[in-house]
């Protein structure tokens, strides 16, 4: 009477006799029941009759559509007419009642099965079969070589780790995954800022404090629900929370995420007055107040002695006149750290929002949630107490915040262009071209094995900076890390455009669609470049660090 159930990897075909036996039929729905329920279901299947005698292979018809796809089963009977790759396409012979996991795995990316309105299409799976293609947990690493920096490989050592540097780790990606991804990839899309409930949620942690380093604005906060002490936090932490928030593919948002404030507070810390540093940045840090750091103009970008933007003392008051431009987080910052043209030089000062001081969204080719803006400061009074270091002073603060700056970038460009590879990876291998991998092509292996040499290369420097960082006084980085970091960014940088470049090759036509298969290649070809501007371009960076080393070429050198 009990017959076995038969069935081939590619059919499907399980054959089995109508009521006893339930348990070896196609599919065995994912909900877990109880004995009780279980007899109500086989009463109800026992009058469903002809559904337990026909096999998956049978449902490959109009009206009556089955896939499966890694040991699931999807009833597509109704979205097929629906789906946004055509009804045609699914009633193809080998995908129509069949095994269609290779072919969803060329066309689809993992996430659309897990988007709720196509999650509920899947009716039940494969009895004795495991689902093996799975996303990784929140807080988990990828086993994909070369996806995650070597310190977290398995079998991996590093000199510069601790176990409190990885359970820092594993608490900040399962922060960032669960809180901040799905806030990620919004407002990438829509453009607009961070949401405030996800501003919030960090402050609690305290993520915005942490993203401006190890100091003593740390003093007395919780981190991370006390994953690490202020005390211990050390640069390597830091750079911790800059690699997991650039792991999403949505470079806008990188920005977006108060970035102006990891680069305009530091300068209020190092030089600000204690009452100034009181009154301003716990609210920040709180997540509260937003702030930008206002530099660039129309008139000078890199460089900084070029600016235009003037402020003329007026009494107790500077009042400031003037442009920037390219101004991250501007469009909604409550503060703006700017660099001004004063009477004997240059002069940072922290300027509040007021009804004399406008911003205007800038369009650029990377998401708007990054909030670029052209701001004009018309006859702007600010209190003189608002000076941040010594009048004149201004190019040393300046010169000096971009150390932290350009590292930073360092760091998220470089986990960008990781999270590029860990792509490329999946995609050479999981795309069939004349019935093979596209990793069978020696070109594509080729162009993995530059993609990953750069990311590590890259890697492997930066630690060492960090490194340096973490063992130098804040002035000893000024003048022994200026060139180091210059050269990293232009190295790294320039590295990117490369893998950008390569990914396209390897995606194809994918990677020139903001959707689907490509769509981290595309963003990541298309904002790449902005690490090689920002906070200081490519070339300006290379030439400091060669500039830099002469300087320091002892004058009885010779060949
Ligand atoms: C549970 C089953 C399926 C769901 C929920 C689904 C959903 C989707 C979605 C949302 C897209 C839009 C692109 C994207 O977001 O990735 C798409 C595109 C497409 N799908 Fe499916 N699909 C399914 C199964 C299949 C199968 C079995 C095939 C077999 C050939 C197929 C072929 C295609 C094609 C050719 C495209 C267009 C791809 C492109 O423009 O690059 N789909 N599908």
């Amino acid at each position: 009477m009990m017959s076995s159930p038969l069935r081939t990897r590619n059919s499907h075909v399980i054959e089995t006799n109508p009521v006893p036996q339930l348990p070896s039929s196609t599919l065995m729905t994912t909900k877990q029941y109880t004995e009780e329920e279980v007899a109500k279901v086989l009463l109800v299947l026992v009058r469903l009759k002809g559904f337990l005698t026909v096999p998956i292979k049978q449902h490959n018809k109009e009206g009556d559509l089955w896939v499966t796809i890694d040991a699931k089963v999807y009833n597509l009977s109704k979205f097929a007419d629906l789906h946004p790759g055509g009804a045609n396409v699914l009633f193809a012979d080998g995908v129509a009642g069949k095994d269609a996991t290779q072919a969803f795995f060329g066309l689809h990316r993992l996430e659309v099965l897990h988007r709720p309105q196509y999650a509920r299409l899947q009716i039940g799976t494969i009895l004795g079969e495991e689902s093996v293609i799975k996303a990784p947990a929140p807080g988990e690493v990828s086993r994909v070589p070369y996806a995650e920096p070597t310190w977290l490989a398995s079998g991996f050592q590093s000199p510069y780790y601790t176990a409190g540097h990885r359970k820092f780790q594993k608490a900040v990606r399962t922060f960032f995954m669960e809180v901040v991804q799905p806030a990620a990839i919004q407002c990438e899309e829509n453009g607009k800022r961070i949401p405030q409930e996800v501003v919030d949620k960090m402050a609690e942690v305290n993520v915005i404090a942490m993203r401006l380093g190890p100091g003593k604005h740390l003093k007395g906060r919780t981190l991370m629900n006390g994953t690490v002490t202020p005390e211990e936090f050390d640069y390597f932490h830091e750079l911790i929370l800059n690699t997991e928030l650039a792991r999403f593919g949505t470079r806008g948002f990188v920005d977006g995420l108060l970035n102006g404030a990891v680069i305009g507070v530091p300068p209020i810390l190092n030089y600000g007055s204690p009452e100034l540093q009181a009154r301003v940045v716990p609210e920040i840090l709180n997540g509260k107040k937003f702030l930008a750091l206002a530099i660039s103009e129309a008139f000078a970008g890199s460089d900084v002695s070029g600016l235009q933007t003037t402020a003329v003392r007026d009494g107790d008051f500077w009042v400031v006149t003037g442009t920037k431009k390219w101004i991250t987080n501007g469009t909604y910052a409550d503060y703006f750290t700017t660099g001004c043209k004063t009477e004997t030089g240059f002069t940072v000062i922290l300027i509040e929002r007021s009804d004399n001081l406008s911003t205007k969204a800038i369009k650029t080719s990377y998401s708007a949630t990054a909030g670029t803006a052209y701001v004009t400061f018309d006859k702007v009074r600010v209190p003189v107490g608002n000076t941040l270091g010594a009048v004149g002073n201004g190019m040393n603060v300046i010169l000096t915040n971009f150390n932290h700056e350009r590292w930073m970038v360092i760091c998220t460009a470089l986990s960008a262009q990781r999270l590029v590879v860990e792509e490329c990876m999946k995609w050479a291998s999981q795309r069939m071209v004349f019935g093979k991998p596209l990793t069978s092509q020696a070109v594509i292996r080729s162009k993995l094995a530059g993609m990953i040499s750069r990311v590590e290369a890259g890697q492997n420097w930066l630690e060492h900076i960090t490194h340096q960082m973490n063992n130098m006084t804040y002035a000893e980085m000024g003048s022994k890390l200026a060139g180091p970091i210059g050269l990293l960014k232009s190295f790294v940088t320039r590295s990117g455009e490369e893998t950008a470049a390569d990914a396209t090759q390897i995606f194809g036509g994918r990677a020139l669609t903001v959707s689907g298969m490509g769509k981290v290649i595309e963003n990541y070809r298309r904002t790449s470049a902005f690490d090689a501007i920002l906070a200081g371009a490519e070339d300006v960076m290379a030439d400091l660090g060669v500039r830099q080393a002469m300087k320091k070429m002892p004058s009885n050198a010779r060949m």
